[in-house]
């Protein structure tokens, strides 16, 4: 029987070519899935909810690392972003930038952490993440300044809470640190081939090809 998947975005999906724009042939895909697809990603609530909805799948959401969960109709979240903001009003006042402009539709609809343009300089924000008791991870797209008790895996367990299947039916495949935690909750679990070193390390399988390209070839042989 085809499995459940958790699939991150950023790194994963996408082409690979340098922007954050996904392979459409991942859209075809990921509608066509004969199980429930999960969608856990970094990103801010909104982007994985309008990814669903243009894909066209019903919308089972992890976003902001676990922060919000979306399932059965439930919404999720964990922790608040008062900390990673106070974390980000030093950074600030320190002389140093978020890095997203003006507009910043990176942290816009953020619920839970705050996102660091990789730009800008990561030794302060640890050292100031730290004093807060909060972690900084790096996805290889953003810095994203949270709280170390949340992870995308947690955020798979609600998941799977709501739809009552046990986690271990799922496959996961990911590209970076933030989805270590997917990759020690499922069954099997998939590291596309540009992934850095601790999603290497932590998936089963290290898949030959990079970015979306890896994930079709993994898709196309699970289904
Ligand atoms: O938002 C990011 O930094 C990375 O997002 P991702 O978890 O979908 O790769
Ligand atoms: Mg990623």
């Amino acid at each position: 029987m085809t499995p459940p998947i958790v699939v991150d975005i950023d790194g994963t999906i996408t082409r690979g070519d340098g922007s954050s724009a996904v392979d459409p042939r991942a859209f075809e895909e990921l509608r066509e899935w004969p199980a429930p697809v999960v969608i856990a990603t970094g990103k801010a609530f909104p982007y994985p909810v309008a990814l669903c909805q243009f894909v066209g799948i019903d919308p089972l959401v992890i976003a902001e690392n676990g922060g919000v969960v979306l399932a059965g109709d439930e919404i999720r979240i964990t922790g608040d972003a008062s900390a990673p903001h106070e974390v980000a009003r030093e950074y600030r006042e320190a002389g140093y930038d978020l890095g997203w402009g003006k507009s910043d539709l990176v942290n816009r609809w953020r619920e839970t952490e705050v996102a660091v343009n990789r730009n800008s300089p990561l030794a302060p924000l640890e050292a100031l993440a730290a004093e807060y008791g909060l972690e900084v991870v790096d996805t290889g797209y953003a810095y994203h300044v949270k709280d170390p008790t949340i992870s995308k895996g947690k955020g798979l367990r609600a998941v799977c809470d709501a739809l009552d299947r046990p986690v271990e039916e799922f496959v996961a495949i990911g590209d970076s640190e933030n989805d270590v935690s997917t990759f020690e909750a499922v069954g099997r679990s998939f590291a596309v081939a540009n992934a850095d070193a601790a999603a290497r390390a932590a998936a089963d399988e290290i898949i030959e090809g990079k970015y979306s390209a890896g994930v079709l070839s993994v898709l196309r042989s699970l289904r």
